[in-house]
């Protein structure tokens, strides 16, 4: 079995793949800062003999993580940002320092597009362009909704915005503390990301896929006013392409692989922007 670990700032995930019929057999997630015991909610690391590893938290987590996993498993593979791989050249001055989540959901999306947009929706929004090509041209960061909610300090972190209520109706103004700052929130996150794909797409004069994945994507996702695909094993399918096992991943087949959305015409693109300058 393959263990695959997605170490966030907060939320570490995981999920067991079955070597030889490529399937998912099991997921879970736990806090960052918790130590990794097998019980509940972590699987058992007897049926477990290589563990591929992405990891944005401190570095003393990771050691912490590896010492406990290398007395039990042989096969330990740590993803890294490097300034090339698969085809792509990493965009960033030092590319070492590109978060090596961003790093895998590039590679694993330009494996399926050939080049796109990226956004990751989890405690940061992160958003990444890799050009058809190959060349990835760097990204934003963003604070995720939760943060967002937690700076304001006005109590609303907990209540959650209603994954039930129309995206519309999540736009309008709030008549009441909840959700002035749910919609404000929601607005902010959509907006910034409707408006830089469709810089990039401007200035690079070219139409990319826009992919989506991330705790938090499937609500982002409804507030964007913009064709996009959810892949929800994206950075996981970065590990696949980076340190491919099964049969499957060497013939190039990635974990959850969405359909590829078309994206907006250009020209449409142009116009919606021309309204954001009136000036
Ligand atoms: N099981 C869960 N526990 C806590 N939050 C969750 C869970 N599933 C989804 N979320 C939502 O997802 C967001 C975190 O998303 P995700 O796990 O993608 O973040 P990340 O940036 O990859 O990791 P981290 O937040 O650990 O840096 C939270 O803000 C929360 O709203
Ligand atoms: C931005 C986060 C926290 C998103 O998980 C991660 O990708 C990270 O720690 N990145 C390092 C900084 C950077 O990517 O420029
Ligand atoms: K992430």
């Amino acid at each position: 079995m393959i263990l695959d670990l997605d170490i966030g700032n907060t939320l570490s995930k995981w999920r067991l793949k079955d070597r030889t019929s490529s399937d998912i057999r099991a997921r879970g997630a736990m806090w960052t800062r918790d130590e990794w015991r097998s019980g509940d909610d972590i699987p058992d690391l007897d049926i477990v003999d290589v563990i591929r590893i992405s990891n944005v938290a401190r570095q003393d987590v990771l050691e912490d993580t590896v010492r406990l996993l290398k007395r039990r498993v042989g096969t330990i593979h740590i993803a890294h940002s490097t300034s090339k791989a698969l085809g792509i050249r990493n965009g960033y001055d030092i590319p070492e320092r590109l978060g090596v989540d961003r790093w895998l959901g590039v590679l694993s999306g330009y494996q399926l597009t050939g080049g796109c947009c990226t956004v990751d929706c989890g405690s940061a929004i992160t958003m990444d362009a890799v050009l058809p090509g190959g060349q990835h041209i760097g990204g934003y960061i963003l604070p995720g909704l939760r943060l967002m909610k937690e700076s304001l300090k006005l109590g609303t972190r907990k209540v959650v915005i209603d994954p039930e209520q129309d995206a519309l109706h999540t736009l309008s103004p709030g008549t009441n503390t909840v959700d002035a700052v749910n919609h404000g929130v929601f607005m902010a996150a959509t907006s910034a990301i409707n408006r830089l794909y469709m810089e990039i797409c401007d200035s690079h004069d070219t139409a990319l896929p826009l992919l989506m994945t991330g705790g938090d994507a499937a609500l982002v996702s409804r507030g964007l006013r913009l064709p996009h695909a959810h892949w929800p094993d994206m950075v996981y399918a970065g590990l696949e392409a980076l340190f491919p096992i099964t049969q499957a991943e060497r013939n190039g087949v990635l974990a959850g692989m969405p359909m590829v959305i078309k994206p907006a015409g250009l020209e449409e693109m142009r116009k919606a922007l021309a309204f954001t300058q009136l000036l």
